[in-house]
């Protein structure tokens, strides 16, 4: 066995002979015309006829983030400084780290501790809980961000129109066992009513649209029962899959081996519920909101322009939750219209094939790429570690192979929300990252292939191509780093798009702009003023780094800016 296979518990810095550094290199220069920033046009928004009425319940004020501490001089968390310091630039992990945020882990000193773990993104998912327990959270995550330079970015997950059972009246959870008669309805009750052995449905056509010998599955055949009976609302069903029921479980019913979808699909993928909490959002400042069940491109466009008609200013990200048929089926559309895609595997599972799903997650995450957008691999990643303190053999395969795709970003569900151990789970997706990231830099395994052409116009090219050479370059010359000064963030995440060998130190004078970085393989975001002269920007940042002790005299560091059309080689004074 080679040494490179070796197991260690820990990830150990990288030795230094495995980055040799280039000799005398010094300041070569691609220089290309300034060119104006582009100006992008404001669409109108049209709210299409079933979105109407909920929208004209929200409140008519135009919304603004709310503000956010613009820090003087370089804003970094102190855990990215430490593992800089301590293991140089090579062993940072490029792969990003989503965490939902539930029950166990919606207290302050929980959420700092995720965010010293690595967490990246705070995840909240109106399925469950209240606005005001959201707010709670999402304060919470901005508190730390204020106070400790954290850029952890908030994502609010919708709810969507899924069909789901009730919240059982607060239980934790309701065993059904095998052959047992349950009663699924459109009534609702409340608890000292509620039947025994009852449950209802969110969905007033169900008792409708489902028929004798229909399979309906609780969580994409968690539990599994056949309908054997219709009274009026009432749809008597037989237990033939035993296991716990949930709250809010997720329901899906099956005819002769087929998912039935007609009816989901005359549900809006926005409800009138998720309209309110998207205003929410928007209120709360949020850096990303994910669409559940996306079937088309529309919705996603629809959003995008009813946020920029309530914001204009905000920086909100919409990612769209590939988690449908008719997702798959408008793919590429979609994820073009997004910011970015969410493989959320859950669902996804319980609408396809389970065999399917590795494919597909491998084709979105390809996809993604290709168009340059970022790509979080989401759901039973370590689904185990929700009880135990050790992941499977299984789970670890699973996130190393997600990994090694170079999807830009893991999520964590259950195992963060609500299991026993939201910590050990986060470390393990952080080593399994570290680990596989660098045997994929041994094996020498960083892409070159050469990725199609995103740009529409003659500036994005020509940003694109900088981003394409300046990658290629730091691969090559085996640089140190590559460091990206961007107002917009678009040029950084066309370096990050490139998955090069070494890490990007994207420098911006945005702090939402820094959160929503964030959620990109490879970037390390700060926050930094800084002017147009790029000659006095790099000195101002090599003495800060190097002040902190983050980079050192003779890292040969490779330079973009979107102010300057260059690529510059400079080696650390
Ligand atoms: N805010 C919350 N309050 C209470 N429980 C939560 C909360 N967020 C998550 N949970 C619990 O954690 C579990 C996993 O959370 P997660 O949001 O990832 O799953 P999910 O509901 O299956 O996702 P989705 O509905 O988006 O497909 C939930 O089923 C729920 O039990
Ligand atoms: C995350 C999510 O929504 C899913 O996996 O279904
Ligand atoms: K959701
Ligand atoms: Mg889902």
């Amino acid at each position: 066995m080679s040494a490179s296979f070796r197991f260690s518990t820990s990830v150990s810095p990288l030795q230094s002979h495995e980055f040799p550094r280039m000799p005398s290199l010094l300041k070569p220069r691609i220089h290309l015309p300034v060119l104006k920033p582009m100006t992008i046009a404001l669409s109108r928004v049209v709210l299409p006829e079933s979105l109407k009425v909920a929208a004209s319940e929200l409140p008519k004020t135009v919304v603004e983030p709310a503000a956010f501490r613009e820090a003087e001089g370089l804003e970094v968390d102190s855990v990215t400084e430490a593992e800089l310091k301590e293991n140089g630039f090579r062993s940072t992990r490029r792969t990003k780290i989503v965490c939902t945020i539930g029950p166990r882990t919606c207290d302050f000193e929980a959420i700092e501790a995720l965010a010293v773990g690595g967490m990246n993104v705070a995840r909240v998912n109106m399925c469950h809980g209240t606005q005001e327990w959201h707010r709670d959270v999402i304060r919470r995550v901005r508190r730390l961000n204020e106070e400790k330079g954290f850029a952890v970015a908030v994502m609010m997950d919708t709810e969507g129109s899924e069909i789901h059972m009730d919240d059982l009246n607060g239980a934790e959870s309701a065993k059904a066992e095998d052959g047992e008669i349950w009663t699924f309805t459109v009534r609702a009750f409340d608890p000292s009513s509620r039947p025994e052995r009852t449950i209802t449905v969110n969905y007033d056509g169900f008792a409708e649209d489902v028929k004798v010998g229909d399979e309906l599955l609780v969580d994409g055949g968690m539990v599994r029962f056949v309908v054997s009976e219709k009274i009026g609302p009432d749809v008597i069903c037989h237990c033939t899959d035993p296991g716990l029921l949930l709250p809010r479980a997720n329901l899906t019913f099956w005819r002769n081996g087929s998912l039935v979808q007609e009816r989901n699909a005359m549900l809006p993928t926005i409800s009138s519920k998720d309209w309110l909490d998207i205003d929410f959002g928007i209120a709360e400042g949020v850096d990303f909101i994910a669409v559940s069940f996306v079937r088309t491109a529309e919705v996603i466009k629809t959003l995008k322009s009813y946020i920029r008609a309530r914001s204009p200013k905000s920086q909100i990200s919409v990612i769209a939750k590939i988690e449908s048929i008719e997702s798959l089926n408008n793919l590429e559309e979609i994820i073009q219209a997004s910011d970015g895609a969410m493989v959320a595997r859950g669902d996804l599972g319980a609408q396809i094939p389970l065999e399917q799903v590795p494919s597909v997650q491998q084709e979105v995450v390809q996809l993604c790429r290709e168009l340059n957008k970022p790509v979080i691999v989401a759901s039973q990643l370590l689904e185990s570690m929700i009880e135990y303190p050790i992941p499977t053999r299984a789970e670890v395969a699973d996130v190393s192979e997600a990994v090694r795709q170079q999807a830009d970003a893991l999520m964590l569900s259950s195992e963060s929300a609500m299991g026993q151990y939201p910590d050990k789970a986060l470390a393990v997706l952080r080593s399994v990252s570290l680990r596989i990231e660098r045997w994929r830099r041994e094996e020498k395994h960083y892409d070159t292939t050469d990725l199609p052409v995103v740009s529409s116009s003659l500036p994005a090219s020509i940003s694109e191509e900088i981003c394409n050479t300046a990658s290629k370059m730091a691969n090559k010359l085996e640089a140190d780093a590559i460091f990206v000064y961007t107002k917009t963030g678009h040029i950084s995440s066309l370096l990050s798009r490139n998955r090069p060998s070494c890490p990007i130190f994207a420098f911006t004078p945005m702090t939402s702009i820094r959160r929503c970085l964030n959620l990109q393989w490879g970037l390390i975001p700060f926050r930094l003023d800084f002017s147009d002269d790029m000659e006095s920007n790099l000195n101002r940042t090599f003495s800060l780094l190097r002040a902190k002790g983050m980079i050192k005299s003779g890292d040969l560091i490779i330079v973009v800016s979107d102010i300057l059309q260059s690529v510059q080689a400079i080696k650390v004074p």
